[in-house]
C-alpha cells in the first residue's frame, strides 16, 4: 500500500512537471519548448556575459557613440532572445492589431498578408524580407501571394531556425534565407520586384542607410512597404514619464533610439522614393495591439518560474533568467507606450522607386 502511494505521488508529480514544462511552457505554434531554451549561437557558459555586454551597450540608447557596433549588438540581442520569443510568442516577431473573434495567430497572418497585398506582386515575383527573423511572415507571405521570398537577417541562429521551419512547412523552394547586414546587402542593384520590412528597420542607427540599400536593390517602378516603430504625435520629450517609457522600450528591444513618425517619409523621399501611402495601422478603428501583451502577464510569471528552475537545474543557460527578466520589464513599457498612445510599432509607409531617377529630392 505504501509503495502504491509513493508510486502514485511520483507519477502525479512527474505528470505535473511534464505538463508545466512541455505543455504549458510551449510556444503558441509548438515550435519551441522551455527545455530547449538556449542563447542562440552563443555557447551556454557565455550567455550571461553576453547579456551583460548587451545591457551596458544599450543602457542609454540615445547616447550610443559607436553606432557602427550596433549591428553586432543587435546580433547578440537576437542570440539571447530568439528562443524565448519563439517559445512565448511564436514564429512571427511582431505585433498586430487584435481582431475580435480571431486568434492571435489569425490576426498576425492578416497583418502580414496586408504587407504583400500592398506590394501588388504577381505569383513567381522575387521579393525581399528585410530583417526576416525566423521567417513567420515570410512563410505566410509566400503561401498567400505565390511570390518567391528572400529573407535577410543579421543573426545566423535565426537563419538556421528559419531554414528548418521553411523545410517543415514545405516552403523551402519558395523561401530562401541569407545571413547578412541590411545596411550592406549582398544583392545586385534592381533585383527585386518588391521589398517589405516588418518591425525590423527600427534597429538601424540611421534609417537613411537601410532605406537607400532597399532603394538600390528594388527594380524601378516597384514598391517597398515597411511597418515602423516610432513615437507618435502624442509623445513629448519634455514629459519625464514619456521619456522613461520610450527609453525602456529602446533598452529592452535593442533600438539605437526610436524615431519620430515625422522622420519616416522625410527619409524615404531623401533616398529617392515616392511616398504612396503613410498611416498608423494602430489607430482606430483598429483594436489595440498591446492587449495580447497585457493578457500574457500571468503566463510571464509562470515562464519566469520555469526559466529559473531550468537554469538552476543546469538545463537552460544561467543568463536566460536575466534575459527573461529584461523582456518581462520591456513588455510593461511596451504596454504603457501603447496605452498612452505615444508609441506605435506599426507606422506603415508604402513607397515606390520611380521609373527614372528624377524622383530624387532632398527635403
Ligand atoms: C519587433 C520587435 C519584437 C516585438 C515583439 C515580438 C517582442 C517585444 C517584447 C517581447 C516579449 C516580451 C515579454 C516576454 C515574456 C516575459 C516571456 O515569458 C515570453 C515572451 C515574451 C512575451 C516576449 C515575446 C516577444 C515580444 C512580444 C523588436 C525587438 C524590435
Ligand atoms: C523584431 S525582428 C522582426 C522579424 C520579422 N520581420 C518578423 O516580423 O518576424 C527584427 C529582425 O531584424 C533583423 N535585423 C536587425 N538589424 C539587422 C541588420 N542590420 N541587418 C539584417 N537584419 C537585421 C533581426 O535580425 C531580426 O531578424
Amino acid at each position: 500500500m505504501e509503495f502504491f502511494t509513493i508510486f502514485c505521488t511520483a507519477a502525479l508529480l512527474a505528470g505535473g512537471l511534464y505538463w508545466f514544462v512541455c505543455v504549458l511552457g510551449s510556444a503558441e505554434r509548438k515550435g519551441k519548448y522551455a527545455v530547449q531554451l538556449s542563447g542562440g549561437s552563443i555557447a551556454k557558459e557565455n550567455v550571461q556575459d553576453n547579456y551583460k555586454q548587451y545591457w551596458s551597450f544599450f543602457r542609454r540608447p540615445k547616447e550610443i557613440e559607436t553606432v557602427e557596433n550596433v549591428p553586432a549588438f543587435v546580433d547578440t540581442f537576437y542570440n539571447l532572445v530568439t528562443d524565448i520569443y519563439e517559445w512565448g510568442w511564436g514564429q512571427s516577431f511582431h505585433f498586430s492589431p487584435s481582431i475580435p473573434g480571431k486568434s492571435h495567430r489569425e490576426a498576425t497572418r492578416i497583418h502580414e498578408e496586408m504587407a504583400v497585398d500592398l506590394l501588388n506582386v504577381k505569383p513567381g515575383a522575387r521579393i525581399l524580407d528585410a530583417g526576416c527573423g525566423v521567417g513567420g511572415p515570410m512563410r505566410a507571405i509566400a503561401a498567400h501571394s505565390g511570390a518567391n521570398v528572400v529573407g535577410i537577417t543579421i543573426n545566423e541562429y535565426q537563419v538556421n531556425r528559419a531554414r528548418t521551419h521553411n523545410k517543415k512547412a514545405g516552403l523551402d523552394k519558395q523561401c530562401e534565407v541569407v545571413c547578412g547586414n541590411f545596411l550592406q546587402m549582398p544583392f545586385t542593384d534592381n533585383s527585386f520586384d518588391g521589398v517589405y520590412s516588418i518591425e525590423a528597420t527600427c534597429h538601424a542607427p540611421k534609417l537613411e542607410e537601410v532605406y537607400s540599400e532597399i532603394y538600390r536593390v528594388l527594380k524601378p517602378g516597384s514598391l517597398y512597404v515597411s511597418y515602423e516603430w516610432v513615437t507618435t504625435e502624442l509623445y513629448s520629450g519634455e514629459d519625464p514619464e514619456h521619456v522613461e517609457v520610450i527609453q525602456g522600450i529602446e533598452r529592452g528591444d535593442a533600438l539605437p533610439g526610436l524615431r519620430s513618425y515625422k522622420d519616416i517619409a522625410k527619409v524615404a523621399k531623401k533616398v529617392g522614393f515616392e511616398v504612396v501611402k503613410e498611416t498608423d495601422l494602430a489607430k482606430p478603428p483598429s483594436n489595440p495591439w498591446w492587449t495580447r501583451l497585457k493578457m500574457g502577464r500571468i503566463a510571464y510569471w509562470r515562464n519566469h518560474i520555469l526559466v529559473t528552475v531550468l537554469a538552476w537545474l543546469g538545463i537552460a543557460p544561467k543568463g536566460v533568467v536575466d534575459v527573461h527578466e529584461m523582456l518581462f520589464v520591456t513588455a510593461d513599457y511596451l504596454t504603457r507606450g501603447g496605452e498612452s498612445g505615444i508609441f506605435t510599432p506599426m507606422h506603415m509607409i508604402l513607397c515606390r522607386k520611380p521609373e527614372s531617377k528624377s524622383g530624387l529630392n532632398s527635403d
